[in-house]
């Protein structure tokens, strides 16, 4: 028997040419990355020209968006590969085309090995894909489904309408967040996860946001999930992702026990098409599909209407503007719906396209690389090498001069001018939804929420910014800093009927928790959002 004993010289020599190799190593990628690379030429950060750690270092620190928007005054070089633009001609070039594919870095958002429509990188399947989830989003689908999410709606509107009695501040990003996940349990598999009224689901919403913090992190610097070094950077609240994961198998689980049409939900569409998982539905096409649906129909949708409160709370005119124009255009509550009347109004229009361009819900660059089939790609007169990885930030873009006029001020009425060349150049430079061939899905159900919700409230109630230091959650300097919070004042508008049938389903939990929680816990959405509103004190008006 012998004993096999580490020889401390020889470990330390090992030690010694692991070193030597690895310096050497990075020595001559560094030298290449900056002097032989096919994108030397262009301008960079240094470090970005070395590595995708640069952008990561953002990503995580949650202000990449504002990053981009000032590197962008010099720079494109954003990453050994990637080169990121900032005008209108580049978002057509890369987006509105079939010569570029998404990027690989898509496949590091798969989550059950099964890709989604989102990170589908395969052109024909995901045609096959989008269009049977597009059967879910259609205007028939968005008809039938109307009701429900109306009855989701009004459960927010009788919870605000519960904190106005006292005139307390409301955390309307909170109230939000439940709203878009109740909608989005509904849609998704006809699934009452009721966060508005009752607390136990509401994990889910950091649960979320741990996941989709994860996910733009590794999509900016993928070696954090090759090496597993979000543990290290202690980005991973592992806890709230797996309780969130649960309730996610458990919905579904729950859907596949009723009859496919047992609901008009995605899944009635989806059901026969996609692919069983023979060991578990955490492997199936599904859960692949529900795990980029909820946070992609339920957070941006809801991030945009807590915005909207938010600059309507800091920009009276306007809001006088689009209270005049919903309690003149319906002259009863019950007359808010979908359709002709509230398509009409264009001044509330105007208000969610403003809050879209100066706040994106999606603010990142959405990577794209040509597509493998060597014809050449030409972005913005750059022709671009193979493996380059390209992208706008919509958030840059948004707040290009030479699109919009005084960038940072929230001002619906640019959208309304009668200058058509004004109105033109605007357009061509605004994407809050992407374009293209994989551009928003569901872009019309959002406008009709988000309608909804602001007419709805805005015609029963009056709010402003919170009292005090809530009022004063989420502001920033503009371009400089994250103004991710919003808390305002809801107050109810004086003198309105309240409409006799409802009854006031009295909410488990109306407490108003700390300021300090809630700025924690909003930080953790900030990777998403710009802006969103906080505490409102409402007021009936009606
Ligand atoms: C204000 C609300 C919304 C915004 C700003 C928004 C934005 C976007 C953006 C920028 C993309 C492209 C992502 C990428 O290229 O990586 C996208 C994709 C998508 N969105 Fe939305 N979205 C919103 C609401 C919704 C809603 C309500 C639904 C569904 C009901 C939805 C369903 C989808 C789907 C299915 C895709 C994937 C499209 C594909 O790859 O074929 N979105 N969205």
């Amino acid at each position: 028997m012998y004993a096999v004993r580490a020889n401390p010289d020889a470990m330390a020599i090992a030690a010694k040419y692991t070193a030597a190799i690895f310096l050497f190593w990075f020595f001559v990628l560094t030298t290449y990355r900056l002097f032989f690379h096919p994108l030397r030429n262009y301008p960079g950060p240094l470090f970005a020209k070395i590595s995708d750690a640069y952008a990561g270092f953002f990503a995580v620190k949650m202000s990449l968006h504002l990053t981009t928007y000032s590197d962008l005054k010099k720079y494109v070089r954003h990453g050994p590969n990637k080169l990121v633009f900032n005008s209108a001609t580049a978002l057509r070039d890369i987006y509105n085309t079939e010569k570029t594919n998404k990027s690989r870095t898509y496949l590091l958002t798969i989550a059950s090995g099964k890709p989604s429509v989102f990170s589908m990188l395969d052109k024909r399947n995901h045609r096959v894909r989008r269009k049977i989830m597009a059967q879910a989003v259609n205007d028939k689908a968005i008809r039938a489904f109307e009701p429900t999410m109306t009855e989701q709606i009004e459960i927010f509107i009788q919870q605000l309408l519960l904190s106005s009695r006292d005139s307390e501040p409301v955390n309307v990003t909170e109230r939000c967040k439940w709203l878009g996940m109740d909608i989005v349990g509904h849609l998704a598999f006809g699934y009452a996860l009721n966060l508005q009224t009752d607390p136990t689901n509401r994990f889910m919403i950091p649960g979320l946001a741990v996941s989709t913090y994860q996910f733009n992190s590794f999509m900016q610097w993928p070696l954090l999930k090759t090496l597993g070094l979000r543990h290290l950077l202690g980005i991973t609240s592992t806890k709230d992702r797996l309780k969130y994961a649960k309730v996610l198998y458990h919905i579904i689980g729950n859907r596949l026990s009723e009859p496919v049409h047992a609901h008009n939900d995605l899944y009635s569409f989806v059901a026969d098409h996609l692919e069983n998982a023979t060991d578990g539905i955490q492997t199936s096409e599904l859960w692949s599909e529900a795990v980029f649906f909820f946070p992609a129909a339920g957070d941006t949708t809801t991030t945009a209407i807590s915005a909207l409160f938010f600059y309507l709370s800091r920009n009276p005119t306007a809001y006088k503007k689009l209270a005049k124009e919903i309690r003149g255009t319906f002259r009863q509550y019950e007359h808010i719906r979908g359709g002709q009347q509230l398509t009409g109004c264009r001044y509330l229009r105007a208000c969610i396209d403003e809050t879209l361009r100066i706040s994106p819900p999606a603010s990142g660059s959405l990577w794209r690389e040509p597509y493998n089939d060597g014809a050449p790609v030409v972005i913005d007169g750059h022709v671009i090498p193979p493996g380059t990885q390209v992208g706008v930030s919509a958030y840059a873009l948004h707040h290009n001069e030479e699109y919009f006029t005084k960038p940072f001020d929230f001002d619906p009425d640019r959208w309304l001018v009668q200058d058509e060349a004004a109105l033109n150049l605007m357009h061509s430079a605004f994407a809050p939804f992407s374009l293209g061939p994989r551009g928003c899905a569901g872009k019309s159900m959002a406008y009709l929420e988000a309608g909804l919700v602001m007419a709805k409230t805005i015609w029963l109630f009056d709010f402003e910014i919170a009292p005090g230091k809530l009022g004063t959650v989420g502001e920033g300097v503009p371009g400089r800093d994250t103004t991710d919070l919003t808390w305002s004042s809801i107050y109810v508008p004086v003198g309105r009927p309240t409409p006799p049938e409802w009854t006031y389903r009295e909410c488990d939990e109306i407490s108003h928790r700390s300021l300090s929680r809630h700025i924690k816990q909003d930080h953790s959405l900030r990777n998403r959002q710009v802006v969103v509103t906080p505490m409102m004190v409402l007021e009936r008006v009606v």
